[in-house]
């Protein structure tokens, strides 16, 4: 193992109702009590109340405790059933360090004010035998219905985990962990050295507020003393930064995940998120946030960006690279969106609606044909037959559009489409022009002037990709000259930044010009899409190493973890890989497989190694030169 077991391990006194457990036991019980009953939701409501108000020390704890059993309306045969559903119920982190319980017997204490009858045997699997379980006990009619617990137990006492902890007389360190204001009354009382909160379940204010350490997993703690534990890093270290109003199940897919995570409803500028990127691991953006050089370098934990759109071109993609930065985007989850929005577009502008509706609102009644037609039969350029450009094409088909389209890439033409091999012959011939190219910097001014001088006089032009691709001044020339018919914008090079800041452009107030700002993707199917497929990339790519469907690094779809997965990020030069084979040659490391890919600046190599190694080799691997980035996977 990396982390050999310490000798020092201080003695833990751990809570078990919503530490040990996610739950509390007693509430649980009385679930279970009054199954069927038409009072179970008012009585278990009302033991919870009076659980929350003992654990938070506003009422004693003694009175807690009886009041709650008074209530409780349970019997012997409902014990079983109990211990069932709490051992399904362990906290998640400690079930995923059971391992840790089992390699430290003797240095574990589960000091509680629940029962002994349902906690002993949920700890057992834990290897925390019965001498270690301080706890009451229920005590029973002859009828075997629970009438109450034992006065004579220390543990049904205000101050009784304090009284508790005296009898132990452990010397030494001891450390309390748990939910509850007892827990904290042992650090106190000076019979533990520290406190820590143990936040995975419930966090209690007042508690939360007077401990040493806050836990919002138990690998935390491990990870804080250097203990030997199941992941290789704490996930609630994670920081993820959302802006731009990311879909909310994002948000809840990585807390449950246990990242931590801070959203901001609008985009950041450069100076902001150089600020705020400090410590931020996991950065979500969508088409607005530029993530540049400088943010980069004021970057010290970043692994991932997500763009929860489809466009990447605000990332410094290469930038991230060369710094191991992996970035994810949701190539395909908003294509139908715009897709539709086009379509709907360009019946608008046949039908000069822009110039309809608000002389409507005004009460003007403007009944003439004048200037508008059928799309059916009418001659559609699409620029860029990309994912969006290419569904177009099959559902413009559909309404009866003749669909040419121009792409600098070799596309295959779908359904009838026209392929046109010049610019020139699409804005030639083209009754309505829309634009579905990518925004990579080349792409700068890409219609102007010239371009649209060359289209048919009455040519209706849509731009549903990215605002710098077009020449705006030209665009807004070509249109108050009459020469174009109309014009659907949804993107322009300056957006604003939220909601409050006003929109400027000289396209405001242009004849038969339909304005939106920035939606093409803007719809819950397509926004609910992205807030799964970007989270579930990343974690992928956090949890395995996997970069499948990464934008910028070298795509590996790997197969399952083996033992221990190193993986390391390097510039590619040669002879990298050789000196890390080297490395594992000299510690006599056994490799259970091996992955490389690398693409023109960065080379990315996972190892598969068995679990036992000296802990030497993690040192000797950073130390590889031109390493960029490394980390270890258990
Ligand atoms: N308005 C909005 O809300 C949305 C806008 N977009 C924009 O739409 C763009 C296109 O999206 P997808 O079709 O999914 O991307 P894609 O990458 O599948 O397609 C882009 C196509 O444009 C072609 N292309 C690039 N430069 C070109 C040029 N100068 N001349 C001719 N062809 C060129 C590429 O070869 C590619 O086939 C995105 O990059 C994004 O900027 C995407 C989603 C929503
Ligand atoms: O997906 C894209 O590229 C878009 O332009 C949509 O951007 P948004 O998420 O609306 O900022």
């Amino acid at each position: 193992m990396a982390s050999p077991p310490t000798a020092t391990l201080p003695y833990l006194i751990i809570d078990f109702d919503s530490t040990f457990t996610q739950v509390e036991g007693l509430d649980e019980l009385a679930d279970i009590a009054l199954t069927g009953d038409p009072s179970r939701e008012r009585i278990v409501g009302e033991i919870r109340a009076l659980t929350d108000l003992g654990m938070s020390g506003s009422i004693n704890f003694s009175e807690s405790l009886r009041r709650r059993l008074t209530l409780l309306p349970a019997r012997r045969e409902h014990l079983p059933l109990l211990v069932e559903r709490l051992k399904g119920k362990v906290s998640d982190s400690i079930r995923r360090n059971g391992d840790f319980f089992r390699q430290f017997p003797g240095r574990v204490y589960i000091v509680s004010s629940g029962f002994r009858e349902f906690i002993e045997p949920v700890v057992a699997d834990f290897g925390i035998t019965a001498d270690y379980v301080l706890a009451n006990t229920f005590t029973y009619d002859p009828e075997g219905r629970i009438t109450g617990f034992d006065p004579e137990n220390v543990l049904s006492r205000d101050g009784g985990k304090i009284e508790q902890l005296r009898r132990l007389d452990l010397t030494g360190d001891v450390y309390a962990l748990g939910d509850g204001y007892t827990d904290y009354q042992i650090r106190e009382a000076g019979l533990a050295n520290r406190f820590y909160a143990f936040t995975e379940n419930v966090a209690r204010e007042a508690v939360v507020a007077r401990a040493d350490e806050i836990l919002p997993s138990f690998d935390e703690f491990l990870y804080q003393n250097k203990l030997p534990m199941s992941l290789s890093y704490p996930k609630n270290r994670i920081r993820v930064l959302l802006l731009e109003n990311v879909e909310a199940s994002a948000e809840k897919l990585f807390r449950e995940e246990g990242y931590q995570v801070e959203k901001i409803a609008g985009g950041l500028d450069e100076d902001e998120l150089v600020e705020r990127i400090q410590g931020v691991s996991i950065l979500g953006i969508r088409s607005k946030t530029n993530v540049t050089q400088r943010v980069l370098d004021a970057a010290n934990r970043l692994i991932a960006v997500g763009a929860f759109c489809i466009g990447t071109n605000q990332i410094d993609l290469t930038g991230c690279m060369k710094k191991g930065v992996a970035v994810f985007n949701a190539p395909f989850s908003n294509t139908r969106s715009v897709v539709e929005l086009t379509l709907a577009e360009i019946i608008m502008l046949a039908r000069r609606i822009p110039e309809k509706n608000p002389k409507m609102h005004q009460g003007e009644w403007d009944k003439s044909a004048n200037g508008a037609f059928e799309i059916r039969g009418k001659k559609l350029g699409i620029i860029g037959y990309g994912n969006i450009g290419a569904q177009l094409s099959v559902v413009a088909e559909a309404v009866g559009l003749q669909v040419y389209y121009y792409d600098v890439a070799e596309k295959l033409q779908l359904g009838n489409a026209t392929k046109c091999r010049t610019l020139d012959e699409l804005l030639q011939q083209a009754d309505i022009v829309t634009l579905h190219i990518d925004g990579r910097p080349e792409n700068k001014n890409f219609i102007g002037a010239e371009h649209f001088a060359q289209m048919k006089p009455g040519t209706l032009f849509i731009n549903n990709a990215r605002g710098h691709v077009v020449d705006v001044p030209a665009l807004a020339d070509a249109l108050r000259s009459g020469h174009l018919g109309g014009a659907a914008i949804d993107v322009f090079p300056h957006e604003p930044k939220t909601n409050d800041e006003s929109f400027e452009s000289e396209l405001r107030g242009l004849p038969n010009v339909l304005l939106t700002p920035h939606i093409g993707g803007s719809t819950a199917e397509a926004q609910r899409n992205i807030a799964h497929f970007v989270p579930e990339r990343i974690m992928d790519y956090v949890n395995s190493g996997n970069t499948q469907q990464s934008v910028n690094f070298p795509n590996i779809q790997l197969p399952e973890q083996q033992a221990h997965r190193l993986i390391h990020i390097h510039a590619n030069v040669p002879g990298v890989l050789a000196r890390i084979n080297n490395v594992l040659a000299t510690r006599h490391v056994n490799i259970l497989g091996q992955y490389l890919k690398t693409n023109e600046h960065i080379g990315y190599v996972i190892t598969d190694i068995d679990k036992q190694y000296e802990p030497e080799l993690i040192d000797d691997l950073k130390q590889v030169e031109h390493t960029i980035k490394f980390r270890v996977l258990y």
